[in-house]
């Protein structure tokens, strides 16, 4: 008495005497692949035999594919023939005309001088013929089986090549009678083996060996190449770029940004606030924290915690990065962009997720006013190859005057992609820069990336659906090239 589980039970008995595999699958609502090691393990048992074969397979070329849908061009041609007694057929004088009246000759209409002339029920007869030519190549993109000679014909015309498949045909070689079906575990618990249990239950075979459908050729990541191609813009805008870390002390993610410490932001629901055993980052300078203390008491009225700016979090805002840079290099002109991963417990939805990517940028310098940050966003913007931006007013901690950047996608309308201002005094005068004033600015590169490439959920850019990537390579190279030519529009 053999031990078999439901499926491959079902998988004997479908079976029987001397199936193939795909009929036994299309049978049992599944896919041959995913029946294989069933089969495998039955025929390790001696329960079933198997037999691979190779069958001549025939699959339409990309022109028969084009023809089975679109209709043969000379089927075309007969239909538009002008018919009295005699029936005028003609064809444009280009190769595509000549290969019309090649195939015409194969059913006895000569041409004579670019066009034919024949009898108008021997039109007709050739009519029938194609047209049945043209059920047959249907029939065979719909998956049929064709006589051989029609085969053999479209193979001539290269409509259709022929190539070579395994077929694997099972035959039951188990009396089902005998058999008892049991349940199926992929793995055995103690329990299992102290009681006995083992001997009742099939474990689910798995064979490594099984060849699987060809995936797609793996491409580049195309979002990779996107923040690639945002860095050298920026670059080649005059930027240098600055990096920091994601591990990031509250200080320099929120306090250096003038973002007081009972700010809403600042909460669990807002920020991933982090422990971390491990080096911490190199804390900020003592004496800057002491005026950063100040500047939140003078200016919020509360009492600055030394230690909660100590805190660790995961960088909410690559604003983090940017502020470093500006405490570091203080007073000067100079324009700096820093990209990176951000974090935050998002409700994950199509345009949320709770890990995105930031281009954050600020230029320093004295004299620079509002119209020089729409017009350094502007800039940007077009660089990048976007079409439509429109800046709405908005509120941020750290700067004023602010606003929001928003961008037409084709799909979701108007989306926000990021938020910009001129750093305000709060926030420069402890880093010692009094003189210049900073434009600032952060953007959301998923959301750009959604716009320009047309991507409707932003999880999308994290997939691993081999199907979902090579197409969005293929949008990602095709903008890449006409980057440039495009009309752009900008509203304030
Ligand atoms: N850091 C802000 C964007 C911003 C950056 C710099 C200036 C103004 C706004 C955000 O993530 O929403």
């Amino acid at each position: 008495m053999a031990l078999v589980s439901p499926l491959e039970y079902a998988i004997l008995r479908s079976a029987g005497r001397r199936r193939s595999l795909r009929e036994i699958a299309a049978e049992l609502g599944t896919k041959p692949e995913d029946l294989m090691r069933y089969v495998e393990s039955l025929r390790a048992r001696g329960l079933i035999r198997v037999e691979r074969r190779e069958v001549e397979v025939y699959e339409l070329t990309e022109e028969g594919a084009k023809y089975a849908r679109e209709g043969l061009p000379e089927l075309a041609a007969l239909r538009a023939a002008k018919c009295g007694d005699i029936c005028v057929v003609e064809v444009p004088d280009t190769p595509e005309g000549r290969i019309v009246l090649a195939n015409l000759a194969r059913y006895g209409l000569r041409p004579r001088g670019g066009r034919i002339e024949a009898p108008r029920d021997e039109v007709e007869k050739a009519l029938r013929a194609v047209e049945e030519r043209q059920r047959l190549l249907e029939a065979l993109a719909a998956g049929g089986e064709i006589p051989r000679d029609a085969l053999q014909e479209f193979q001539r015309r290269r409509l259709v090549r022929r190539s070579s498949r395994v077929e694997i045909y099972v035959e039951s070689a188990a009396d089902l009678a005998s058999l008892r079906v049991a349940e199926m575990k992929t793995a055995l618990t103690s329990e299992d083996l102290r009681s006995g249990a083992w001997r009742e239950i099939v474990l689910k075979p798995i064979d490594a060996t099984i060849e699987v459908p060809p995936a797609p050729a793996p491409v580049p990541h195309f979002f990779q190449d996107f923040l690639e191609y945002v860095r050298e813009v920026m670059v080649g805008l005059g930027f240098e770029e600055v990096r920091g870390p994601i591990l990031e002390y509250e200080f320099w993610n929120f306090d250096a940004l003038f973002q007081a410490q009972d700010h809403p932001a600042r909460e669990v629901h807002d920020t991933f606030f982090a422990e971390w055993e491990g080096r911490p980052p190199e804390p900020p300078p003592p004496e800057l924290m002491e005026r950063v203390g100040r500047e939140h008491e003078a200016g919020w009225g509360y009492r600055w915690s030394r230690e909660k700016a100590l805190g660790l979090v995961l960088r909410s805002q690559t604003t983090a990065t940017t502020i470093r840079a500006l405490a570091e290099r203080g007073e000067g002109t100079y324009k700096v962009f820093a990209i990176g991963r951000v974090f935050r417990p998002e409700h994950i939805d199509a345009k949320h997720n709770v890990e995105f990517h930031q281009l954050d940028g600020i230029v320093v310098g004295p004299g620079l006013a509002f119209k020089h940050l729409l017009g350094q966003l502007e800039q940007i913007a077009k660089a990048l190859g976007m079409a439509e931006v429109k800046f709405k007013p908005a509120y941020f901690p750290f700067t004023s005057p602010s606003v929001e950047v928003y961008a037409r996608h084709e799909k979701l309308g108007w989306i926000e992609f990021g938020g910009a201002g001129i750093f305000r005094p709060e926030v420069t005068r402890p880093l010692g820069v009094e003189k210049s004033r900073v434009l600032a600015w952060g953007w959301g590169l998923d959301r750009v990336a959604m716009i320009l490439l047309g991507i409707e959920d932003i999880r999308d850019l994290f997939t691993a659906d081999p199907e979902k990537l090579a197409e969005y390579y293929r949008r990602w190279s095709a903008f890449k090239r006409t980057v440039g030519s495009r009309g752009a529009r900008y509203t304030l």
